[in-house]
């Protein structure tokens, strides 16, 4: 099934609890925090649904047609395939989405090619797979205990509740689970939430390592927004990419939250609790969404950098040029990376089913984890003090006098003045707004601390194939004979 913007939208009516600060949000599809955020996610499920994109958005199997990001890829093509899907999610929210419905969906997807990794629950992985693709859900998560939670027994010790969540009790029905989970990006928007450990787990936390999935009207979920962004902004003038694209972050805390047997994947199980993510399919395409998705919102970058300096004629000067032409060559870095994640593809995890290339996608997101700061700082050094030399707001345009003013005054031989304004406010809400710092932190932290995201990479390197190049370098010369009988005698 393809649902449609509008039908997204009153599956969002579902009488959810969440809450900003003491303000329980009733529709999320109404309310100033969150509305715009909800239009955009509506707008890629009608994308997906236009006539002219089905043949690049979705694909047919037996008779049925799903969204394309549900694709299990059978060969290179396929991969293309789910790339382009990806890729045209990530342009039209221009990479502000991380978790748009193409990501863990994604996970899920990746998971089926070879759900006997899930042992007794293998079935329920399969079926929640089918049912995600049959009623085109879209599910976020939260796999990471909340912060200073990690140990229980320091709140053991202290005699105070663990807050992080775990399974309270169980009985024929299924398993019911209590406590926070960080930290849900685009649960205000979506239909259920992952519920898991993507951090290994100690040998005693096996009621921790409950992996479940919730729908996000569910009997005892509340979720806390933090501070959203959309709700501030005024229009898309003035904070271009605030207005339109908070994807919103909710801790999640479950007071005795019932789930169905069906829908538990893993349980008991601290070190599965894990591997699930090891050793499927799942992490690897999901994270190749993510590397497509911060190629879209460095293309924007790049593109509006050189703006930037053509609106003040510096594009014109060397040391400036080599500044984008950097910046052109980290674009093109990425870009090359994430095709070799097609190119180089692997034959993995079960015969007759492909991976995009899995050193590639995790050296891709390391080199995005450790370079967002950078490039971003690159764009503000090239903006200058122009943002602050714009007025407070477009509404200076209102009075006759200040108008003419600005428009004299405020004009370079390049742009007119408002089109100047436009281009800053953009810049801005990129580069120094709360929008922009919460992106800082999003790229910093969405796949791990750094610790972690490096951790893949190393964990997924030939490092026997490394280690002899070192020792056919080695081997190729000796000891000088003179020291080499010294040694021996
Ligand atoms: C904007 C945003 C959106 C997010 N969205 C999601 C989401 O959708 N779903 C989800 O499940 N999670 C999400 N997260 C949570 C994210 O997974 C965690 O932030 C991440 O795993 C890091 O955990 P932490 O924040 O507790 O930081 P910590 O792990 O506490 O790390 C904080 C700092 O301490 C350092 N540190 C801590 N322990 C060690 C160590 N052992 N060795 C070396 N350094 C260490 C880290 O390097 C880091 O600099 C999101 C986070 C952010 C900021």
């Amino acid at each position: 099934m393809l649902k449609t913007g509008a039908e997204h939208l009153e599956s969002l009516r579902d009488g959810r609890t969440i809450y900003v600060g003491n303000e329980r949000v009733t529709d999320v599809t109404t309310h100033p925090a969150f509305r715009q955020g909800a239009q955009s996610i509506a707008s890629i499920y009608d994308m997906k649904c236009a006539p002219e994109n089905r043949d690049r958005m979705t694909f047919e199997e037996d008779g049925e047609r799903y969204s394309g990001y549900f694709l299990r890829a059978r060969n290179r093509a396929d991969l293309e395939f789910r790339h382009g899907v990806h890729r045209a999610i990530a342009d039209k929210t221009y990479g502000m989405f991380g978790r748009s419905p193409d990501h863990v969906s994604s996970f899920v997807t990746g998971m089926s090619l070879n759900p006997g990794v899930f042992g007794k629950y293998a079935s329920n992985l399969l079926a929640y797979y089918e049912h995600m693709r049959k009623t085109d859900s879209y599910a976020v998560y939260a796999v990471v205990p909340p912060q200073a939670a990690r140990n229980p027994e320091i709140y053991q010790k202290l005699n105070l509740p663990v807050p992080t969540l775990r399974v309270v009790r169980e009985d024929d029905d299924g398993v019911v689970i209590s406590g926070t989970k960080m930290l849900a990006t685009g649960a205000a928007y979506a239909n259920e939430i992952w519920i898991g450990n993507l951090i290994p787990l100690a040998p005693d936390q096996s009621k921790q390592s409950i992996t479940c999935v919730i729908p996000c009207n569910a009997p005892g979920l509340q979720l806390w927004s933090r501070k959203p962004l959309g709700r501030e902004a005024t229009s898309d003038f003035e904070n271009p990419l605030s207005y339109r694209f908070d994807e919103s972050d909710s801790m999640v805390l479950c007071d005795e939250v019932k789930v169905p047997w069906e829908k538990v994947f893993v349980h008991d199980d601290p070190l599965l609790a894990r591997q699930i993510y090891v050793d499927t399919a799942g992490h690897t395409y999901g994270n190749h969404q993510s590397n497509v998705r911060f190629l879209s919102k460095l293309q924007l970058i790049v593109g509006l950098a050189s703006k930037i300096t053509k609106a003040s004629g510096a594009d014109q000067v060397p040391a400036v040029r080599e500044t984008l032409g950097k910046l052109a060559a980290w674009e093109a870095t990425l870009s090359g990376v994430i095709m070799g994640q097609i190119q180089s593809a692997e034959s993995w995890p079960t015969e007759g089913h492909v991976c995009f290339n899995r050193r590639y996608v995790y050296a891709a997101l390391n080199w995005c984890t450790e370079n967002h700061s950078a490039i971003v700082d690159q764009l503000r050094e090239l903006c200058g003090g122009s943002v602050f030399q714009m007025p407070a707001d477009i509404s200076v345009m209102a009075d006759p006098g200040l108008r003419n003013s600005f428009e004299q005054y405020w004009a370079t031989p390049q742009l007119a003045a408002v089109d100047r304004m436009k281009l800053y406010k953009l810049a801005w809400d990129l580069t120094g707004s709360e929008f922009a710092g919460r992106h800082q932190q999003y790229e910093k932290f969405y796949a791990g601390a750094s610790f972690v995201v490096r951790n893949y990479t190393f964990m997924h390197t030939d490092w026997k194939f490394l280690e002899g190049v070192a020792d056919r370098l080695l081997s190729s010369y000796g000891v000088p004979d003179a020291y080499a009988e010294t040694q021996a005698s």
